[in-house]
């Protein structure tokens, strides 16, 4: 597209200088085609999904036929989802996703997310978010609010929010019906001796079941005594609803009278005082399944043995009976995702929050810049099966990094710089400088290069600067040749380097050099460089199972979990392309119902890493967070 005076559109301008910023095909990655071919085959899929266009550049025509991408929807396609899909075809899907709202969601439960709500999406269906809110002792305000926006975050839109407890009053109607069918008991047993009638806990002294005394009471007095305990006659403990399930054949510990309705005194924060007796989750799930039409209730293995309790209750009642099944949980090795672990962390000032970068938690990916569809692709890759999936946080890296390295622009920024100046460059260098995101002309005289890219002496196995030595700058014609280096006195730190630019005289060549690196350049004419805050996250544990490690998991954290850079410099072209966030940008955040933080700031600074904007971030003083490493990171050090 065209202006009426014939010049680019500003459109296609800012296309170009994306296109420029966007990684070009290097000699190294030629050879790779197969790699390449996965790449637009992703491409491809992210446009057919209508979530993304990955932004402009250079990839090789799709033509090898062995690159295999996985179909975004290929976990509902095959395998166990599409199995519990053929063994339920009803023309209508009702899924939920039901989180107790007691914490944030970490990155296991992106895994039910992305499985109830993506099957009712892929079967043209829908899914409620449930407040599964039977428990007021542990219920706060927070962990509801932050909950619904992380899925929306996620890209997923709830047909209905829905509470357990929108439904108090027609369970306690079945838990009276329950009673009256002889389906349930009044029992004042405690804890030691529900133990003793199930067997007992000492393998010495093991015992078949037996009943207890409350078990053969007869209905009305059970029914008296429920309603006696509704309106306050016991405290906590003293009482309970039990369901009577048992035919002392049954070897499922499910079926064994469970809890029905306990009492808990604490104000609910929706029902207020209404209620002193709530359903317990055996009584309610099924329950409320039921009441929303749910046509296939999804959740975790550990509930394999729930089954039964919930079609007997469904059944009992005469209601209608959803259908449950299980699929393997998903679990990152080396991280802590109990809710109570990481509230220590928070409370030691071990992390910032919960949304510390290190951490799992949905929040906390989200902070450290992970984009959404990074992690519902990563979920979509390891499958759905009933095995738990115990799956190593390089994986995962791995998978955010492929999606990254697709969808995000280029930019260089430097983390722990040392000035160069270069004395001799000529006026005309301009041309052999070709420049992304930032302004056309580049100030070099004098420019900042990485600390650990020079060395003050010069040797056969490296290739990068020293004494003597020439070096590229990435996307400059000529290298450059270190003439002399300065140190400071008090640190013992190289302070200044001296170099020549090595345009070749007029007939002569040059000598291509053996390693590139990346540069930025001070030229106070474009406010440039950006000085910024860098944060690298290491892994916060120094093992893949801190919960082993004696005295406990507090005893394997890292150090180096954080590494600050406070004097960082990035190309001035961060503005830029702070100003044109969310990255990626169809399937970043654009799409969704949330506003774009910070964290939808995304890019890879070249040759370190990709890196996020932070929430601390201000004006003058932009704080990035590294999302994951560069694969090429090891080459970084030959
Ligand atoms: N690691 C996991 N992998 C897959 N699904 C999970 C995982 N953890 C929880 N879920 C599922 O998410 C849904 C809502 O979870 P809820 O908050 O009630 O879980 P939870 O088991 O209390 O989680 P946690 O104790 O790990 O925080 C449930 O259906 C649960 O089975
Ligand atoms: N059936 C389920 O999905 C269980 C959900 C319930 N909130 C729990 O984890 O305890």
């Amino acid at each position: 597209m065209t202006e009426p005076n014939g010049s680019p559109s500003l459109t296609e301008q800012v296309k170009d200088k994306v296109a420029e910023a966007l990684p070009t095909r290097s000699k190294k990655s030629e050879k790779k085609d197969k790699k390449a071919a996965e790449k637009a085959a992703k491409k491809e899929q992210y446009a057919k999904e209508g979530k993304a266009t990955a932004p402009k550049q250079p990839v090789k025509p799709v033509n090898d036929e062995s690159a295999v991408v996985r179909d975004p929807d290929a976990m509902f396609k095959e395998g166990w989802l599409d199995e519990v899909r053929k063994e339920r075809p009803s023309p209508d899907v009702y899924t939920r996703f039901p989180p107790e709202p007691n914490g944030y969601l970490h990155i296991g439960h992106s895994k039910a997310i992305a499985i109830n709500f993506g099957f009712a999406r892929y079967h043209g269906g829908k899914c409620y978010l449930r407040f599964d809110d039977t428990n007021p002792e542990a219920e706060e305000e927070k962990f509801f609010t932050a909950i619904e926006d992380i899925i929306r975050w996620l890209g997923f839109k709830p047909y209905k929010i829905t509470y357990s407890s929108d439904n108090f009053d027609k369970l306690y109607d079945l838990a009276e019906k329950l009673i009256l069918k002889d389906g349930a008991y009044m029992c004042y047993c405690n804890d030691e001796q529900i133990k003793d009638q199930r067997g007992g806990t000492d393998e010495k002294n093991k015992h078949p079941r037996y009943a207890c005394e409350h078990r053969s009471r007869p209905v009305e007095e059970s029914l008296a005594e429920f309603r006696a305990m509704k309106d306050g006659k016991y405290k906590p403990r003293e009482a309970f609803l039990r369901m009577k399930q048992d035919d002392y054949q049954n070897g499922n510990p499910q079926m064994w009278d469970l809890a029905a309705y306990r009492i808990i005194e604490q104000p609910h924060h929706r029902t207020g005082s209404k209620w002193r007796i709530y359903p317990t989750y055996d009584f309610t799930h099924c329950l409320c399944d039921s009441f929303e039409g749910i046509t296939h209730s999804l959740c975790t293995v550990e509930f394999i043995n729930s089954r039964e309790s919930y079609e007997w209750l469904c059944d009992t009642v005469e209601v209608y009976k959803p259908m449950q099944r299980e699929y393997g949980r998903l679990n990152l090795t080396g991280t802590i995702m109990s809710k109570r672990k990481i509230a220590r962390l928070v409370k030691e000032s071990k992390v910032f929050d919960w949304d510390d970068p290190r951490l799992y938690t949905l929040v906390a990916l989200r902070r450290r810049g992970v984009p959404p569809g990074a992690i519902l692709s990563f979920v979509n890759e390891l499958g759905v099966t009933t095995a738990r999936s115990n799956i190593q946080t390089v994986r995962f890296e791995s998978s955010v990094r492929k999606y990254l390295e697709m969808t995000v622009p280029r930019l260089m920024v430097i983390i722990d710089p040392i000035k160069i100046i270069i004395d001799n460059l000529p006026d005309d260098y301009e041309e052999e400088v070709e420049n992304g995101f930032g302004p056309k002309s580049v100030d070099m005289g004098t420019v900042y290069i990485e600390r650990d890219d020079f060395r003050e002496n010069a040797s056969s196995d490296f290739f990068r600067l020293a004494p003597g030595t020439a070096v590229g700058l990435l996307k400059v014609t000529y290298p450059i040749t270190c003439t002399s280096f300065k140190k400071d006195d008090a640190t013992g730190l190289v302070s200044e380097i001296h170099a020549t630019y090595d345009r070749p005289a007029e007939g002569e060549t040059f000598k291509k050099p053996k390693a590139y690196i990346h540069w930025v350049a001070e030229s106070p004419k474009h406010s440039s460089p950006v000085k910024v805050e860098a944060r690298v996250f290491n892994s916060l544990f120094k093992s893949d199972n801190p919960e082993a490690v004696e005295p406990d998991f507090m005893a394997d954290i890292r150090e180096d979990s954080l590494v600050t850079y406070p004097n960082a410099l990035a190309e001035v072209g961060l503005n830029e392309i702070q100003r044109r966030a969310p990255w990626p940008e169809e399937a970043g955040e654009a799409n969704r119902e949330v506003k774009p933080g910070p964290e939808s700031v995304r890019f890879q600074a070249m040759r370190v890493g990709y890196f996020c904007m932070d929430k601390e971030s201000t004006t003058e003083r932009p704080v990035l967070n590294r999302i994951v490493g560069l694969k090429e990171d090891a080459a970084k050090n030959a």
